[in-house]
């Protein structure tokens, strides 16, 4: 690899890739079918060359084993798309500092990348190389910066108190956490957390309420199966306990700048941020229309119904609308309703409802750009 390269961003133009995205997108079709072997070959080849980087990994490399990789070929495929690319990265980039990671580091997860994309693509040349060279280097400097910017005014992590835990079903615990130090975020936002039970292992959650006043934190966690973090917050965690957070992040978070509506769509634990968007619209006094449809399997599963029915009561801009599954699924469930071109859709939810959403909505009026979600980086590479 060559150090040399400028990091560069090209204009967005989706009818236009440069150059480079091309031979980026055409490397990154032509691994896809054999995705597992290039990440299995991407960190063997990382951690032979640098043992030392081992240990800012979990000690069993689970199913998330490939974020790390995900996340690179993610921040490639839109490298034509700044608007998206460069806070993805930025996060990325402050997100990996509570890991330990240095710029240092860079150069080495650099070729550790290339050495998996020349074994694994089927078309290699000179021309390709330059443009991942190009590539890396424009992400990896966004990264670093966004790091070196961070560490002047936050920490790397913060440690956070368990104060309380409801069990409010079998498998799921609405947590509340009080931070060592004061935790800024925006309604809508999540967190990566890690347990004192399994080091290294971070897991994303929403946080269910907007910024409060006494500094406290909540989050919904489901236990699910073979979810080690999970189910240690759901069975295990106590008040008292001390787990580690990494920074927010996150761009599911309410544009102020316009008067559309909100059409919220909060699926299982999902519900979590959808609540802390109602809070965060009612704190503005914005009194825009905000129709939050809370999807669940069953009648049970609808944990939160009374605090959103609470909210609804409070609010009369807000509407809130139960489906369970004998009723339909969720993103299918709001084509009874609208008219919805005056809205912007937020969706929370499994990743199959979110997909269906992205799919849906814009047949009813919402177009892609006014959709937010957490899921970039699971829903790249999908037409
Ligand atoms: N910011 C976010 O996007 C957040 C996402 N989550 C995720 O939400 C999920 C919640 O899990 P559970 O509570 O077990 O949800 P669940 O499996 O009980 O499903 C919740 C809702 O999603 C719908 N749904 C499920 N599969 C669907 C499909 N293929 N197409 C359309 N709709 C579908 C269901 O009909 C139901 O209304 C977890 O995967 C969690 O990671 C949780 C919190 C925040």
């Amino acid at each position: 690899m060559t150090e040399t390269a400028e990091p560069r961003i090209p204009p967005a133009s989706a009818q236009d890739p440069s150059p480079d995205a091309l031979l980026v997108r055409r490397t990154l079709a032509e691994i896809a079918p054999v995705a597992d072997k290039v990440t299995g070959y991407f960190y063997a080849l990382l951690f032979i060359h640098h043992p030392e980087l081992r240990g800012l990994f979990p000690a069993a490399m689970d199913t998330q084993r490939d974020r790390l990789l995900k996340a690179l070929l993610t921040a490639a495929e839109h490298m034509d798309d700044p608007d998206t690319l460069v806070p993805y990265l930025e996060n990325l980039g402050r997100g990996h500092r509570k890991y330990g990671t240095e710029a240092a580091h860079y150069p080495a997860v650099g070729e550790a990348l290339m050495g998996a994309l020349v074994r694994y693509a089927s078309t290699w040349d000179q021309e390709t190389e330059g443009a991942w060279v190009r590539t890396y280097t424009t992400i990896s400097q966004i990264m670093i910066d966004a790091a070196a910017e961070d560490e002047e005014h936050a920490p790397p992590w913060w440690h956070a108190e368990v104060v309380s835990h409801d069990l409010r079903t079998p498998d799921i615990a609405v947590i509340t956490l009080r931070p060592d130090q004061p935790y800024p975020f925006l309604a809508g936002q999540y967190t990566t957390l890690e347990t004192p039970w399994w080091p290294r292992v971070w897991r994303h959650y929403s946080f269910a309420s907007a910024p409060r006043p006494d500094g406290l934190l909540s989050l919904h966690v489901k236990a699910v199966p073979a979810g080690w973090v999970s189910s240690a917050l759901v069975h295990r965690a106590r008040p008292g306990d001390v787990l580690r957070l990494g920074p927010p992040a996150g761009s599911m978070t309410v544009d102020h700048s316009t008067d559309n509506g909100l059409l919220c769509l909060g699926g299982g634990t999902g519900i979590a941020p959808i609540k802390a968007l109602v809070e965060d619209v009612a704190e503005h006094g914005d009194r825009r229309p905000v129709e939050v449809f809370y999807g669940a399997r069953n009648d049970q599963d609808l944990y939160d119904i009374d605090t959103m029915l609470r909210l609804q009561k409070n609010f009369p801009w807000l509407s809130v609308r139960p489906v369970t599954e004998r009723q339909g699924r969720l993103p299918e469930a709001v084509r009874q309703y609208g008219p919805w071109a005056e809205y912007d859709a937020y969706l929370s939810g499994p990743l199959a409802m979110i997909r269906s959403g992205v799919d849906i909505l814009p047949a009813v009026g919402i177009p892609a750009d006014r959709i937010r979600h957490d899921f970039l980086a699971e829903l790249a590479g999908t037409p």
